[in-house]
């Protein structure tokens, strides 16, 4: 048998970088040996360096205890031991599409949680289960980027996690105008009740950027692959507003939307139920059975039962009814650092490596 392939986390010991070592802990393709964060963490253990700040659950895992924290903008250095890099850092936007480049160029596969590449053009921005076939953009940017085997892929913001996934299944009747509000968990911003008591009791009406994100990155999802790199869909037309509720995860999106051909509501519910992507014909070991589980119940899904389905790499459905000015309304649940961070970056590996655009080095 083949031996894993050797991952780098690169901003270890911030929340998203926390889901990847959880998520990376017995996983049958990958293993974390190298951790990098800022210059202030480096040169101490992963255990010492996260000390008080591991926010997750469950306990830290054994295997990364003990690995020295590089420093992450020491591009060589880190990137001399591993075969593939997950990014998720806390900088200027121009500072990170430095640094994921330099990776990339070191020959490095980077996947990457960060918005800073969403939208250059020869970067595939990736749902596998929705647009698998932008990886082919890849060979453009290795050209870019003078690079063999180096590039770098990224994942959406979480917060289109919640209905992209619903529309996409329905996509043969052309969804033509929708408006979605979306109602997001606290570890979407890398915060805890206990660092953010402001969010108890509270509901706050506004995410820097989050709106722009939820109406424009689903055009890019549905976007083509051409010689200038993904150029972007026009349709539906999308608008949004986003809201920080007093969840600790779990982003829940209600959805007005309107077709070009209306569906019945069965065949909308058969869409959802027998919705598979190309992870699930992979048999992806991150990949959920079920896509999207359809609630029939009213209240339900409810962030709280919901959101870990499928391990919080499933999207449920439910209250799907007809609308007196759109064709139809319905909510939709993604659990926001397991498939809208994390796990969806590790989907998005396992899609690169099945089919091998990630090679041991
Ligand atoms: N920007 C989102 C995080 C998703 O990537 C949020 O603030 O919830």
């Amino acid at each position: 048998m083949s031996r894993k392939l050797r991952a780098g986390i690169v901003g270890g010991t911030g929340m998203v970088g926390q889901r990847f070592i959880a998520l990376l802990e017995n996983h049958p393709w990958f293993e974390v040996t190298a951790i990098a964060a800022s210059a202030r963490s480096a040169g101490k253990t992963y255990e010492e360096s996260a000390k008080g700040r591991w926010k997750l659950s469950t306990p830290m895992p054994e295997n990364v205890k003990n690995i020295m924290v590089q420093d992450a903008s020491k591009v060589e250095e880190v990137a001399a031991d591993v075969d593939l890099i997950f990014c998720a850092v806390d900088m200027k936007k121009d500072e990170i599409k430095a640094l994921e480049e330099a990776y990339a160029r070191t020959g490095t596969p980077v996947i990457s949680n960060n918005s800073a590449h969403r939208w250059t053009p020869d970067v595939p921005m990736v749902i596998p289960e929705i647009n698998p076939e932008h990886l082919e953009v890849i060979a453009q940017q290795r050209k870019r980027l003078g690079t063999e085997t180096g590039f770098i892929a990224v994942k959406p913001n979480c917060s289109i996690q919640s209905y992209v996934p619903a529309l996409h299944a329905l996509k043969d009747f052309n969804p033509s105008k929708v408006v979605v509000t979306t109602y997001q968990a606290i570890s979407g911003a890398g915060k805890t009740f206990a660092d953010w008591p402001e969010m108890l009791d509270n509901v706050i009406p506004y995410i820097g950027g989050e709106e722009e994100k939820s109406e424009q990155e689903p055009l890019r999802i549905w976007g083509s692959v051409q010689e200038e790199g993904i150029v972007k869909s026009e349709a539906p037309t999308i608008t949004s507003q986003c809201i920080r509720v007093p969840v600790a995860d779990g982003h829940m999106a209600a959805v007005f939307v309107s077709f070009e051909k209306k569906p019945s509501k069965e065949e909308i519910l058969n869409l959802w139920k027998s919705f598979k992507g190309r992870p699930q014909e992979l048999e992806l070991p991150s990949a959920p059975k079920q896509f999207i589980t359809y609630f029939e119940e009213d209240n339900r899904p409810q962030t709280k039962l919901d959101r870990d389905i499928e391990n919080g790499m499933g999207v449920s459905t439910g209250r799907l009814r007809e609308d007196a000015l759109y064709d139809y309304k319905f909510v939709g649940l993604s659990h926001n650092t397991l498939r809208g961070a994390a796990g969806g970056a590790v989907l998005i590996a396992e899609l690169l490596k099945a089919e091998g655009y990630i090679q041991p080095k």
